[in-house]
């Protein structure tokens, strides 16, 4: 039981670089759409030099792990289910020097203290039960500002720019928070920025001051529900939420975070852009910060942005970067 199993043998290719020590390192993404795991394998050509990423497997389940705020237990089981695989792909003998970390993100972030914390002390059960190794501090909530320079950090790091003035920006849209991240050039953002959307960091031995903003609730998923001023009790009495974003003989059901909501057109027979522009307009007005310099700063956006775009033909599907 040294090898992965024969089925994951193409992701983890262990006979590359097999003259050097595999090394594994499993993480959770507990997203509020969804629960993910990344198992990765990385080699080290010497000891203290960087890790070289091999290979990686993936699995996801719906729905996010905030939907089991009344029945952490059950949320738990998600976690299990997907650790599973874990044990499958590492060999045993690794098993105790592979660390394991969950980070939740913004589903988490808008639970009531008590359930979070309920949610996160059955999952480090299901961890501290694990044959793997455990960090100090490994199920954690990550919160939008991290979000938002891990996002920005990923990005310019695979594509080169890390170093120099031609960075990009990231735009990235979760189902319950969004973020803006970018490395202002211009002082007079600076100036008119508010400290804590000022973000300071060593990387690579350089120093990186960015621009971060994490608008929580205006995900994807959260901001519709704002459109349609849903709430989990009125939907639960099956009432239909109303918009002039759908046209009016349009009924529909939406399933989300395990609640299912009924909407549809309104009875007043109107319907069109400019009704549903307001409607959603109500919702981010004397929310939103905005600096100029992002007018002529390039931007990557990603995550939601890049579902819709596909969906709604604006862009084409990636197959490579899906893979
Ligand atoms: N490994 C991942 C995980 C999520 N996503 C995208 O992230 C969006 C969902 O974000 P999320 O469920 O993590 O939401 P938040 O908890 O960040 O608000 C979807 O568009 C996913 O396709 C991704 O592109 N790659």
């Amino acid at each position: 039981d040294t090898d992965p199993a024969p089925d994951l043998r193409s992701v983890l290719p262990s006979e590359v670089n097999s003259k050097y020590n595999t090394i594994y390192g499993i993480v959770f993404d507990a997203g509020s759409t969804g629960t993910r795991i990344h198992i990765y394998t990385f080699h080290q050509r010497a000891a203290g030099s960087p890790l070289e990423l091999d290979g990686e497997i993936f699995e996801s389940v719906k729905p996010g792990l905030s939907a089991y705020a009344n029945q952490p237990e059950k949320g738990a089981d998600a976690v299990l289910s997907l650790l599973q695989l874990a044990q499958d792909a590492v060999p045993s003998s690794h098993w105790q020097k592979t660390p394991l970390i969950l980070k939740a993100t913004a589903g988490f972030r808008l639970l009531p203290v008590h359930q979070a914390e309920g949610l996160l002390s059955e999952v480090r059960k299901v961890f501290n039960s694990s044959p793997f190794l455990v960090p100090e501090n490994s199920v954690t909530i990550l919160d939008g500002t991290d979000e938002g320079i891990l996002a920005w950090i990923t990005v310019n790091f695979l594509t080169g720019r890390l170093h120099g003035d031609h960075s990009v920006g990231t735009l990235d849209l979760g189902g319950a928070s969004t973020q803006i991240t970018f490395l202002p050039l211009n002082k007079a953002t600076l100036d008119e920025t508010p400290q804590e959307s000022l973000a300071s960091f060593e990387l690579f031995n350089s120093t990186y001051r960015l621009y971060t903003r994490s608008y929580l609730g205006l995900g994807l998923k959260e901001a519709r529900l704002a459109v349609l001023e849903a709430s989990v009790s009125v939907a639960q009495q099956e009432q239909t939420f109303r918009s002039h974003c759908f046209p009016p003989a349009l009924n529909g059901s939406w399933v989300f975070s395990g609640v299912t909501y009924r909407y549809g057109g309104h009875s007043d027979g109107l319907t069109g852009f400019h009704l549903c522009y307001s409607e959603v307009q109500r919702i981010v007005v004397g929310k939103l910060h905005q600096v100029e310099e992002i007018r002529h700063s390039p931007f990557y956006a990603f995550s939601y942005y890049y579902d819709r775009a596909v969906d709604s033909s604006l862009i084409g599907e990636c197959h490579v970067c899906a893979a």
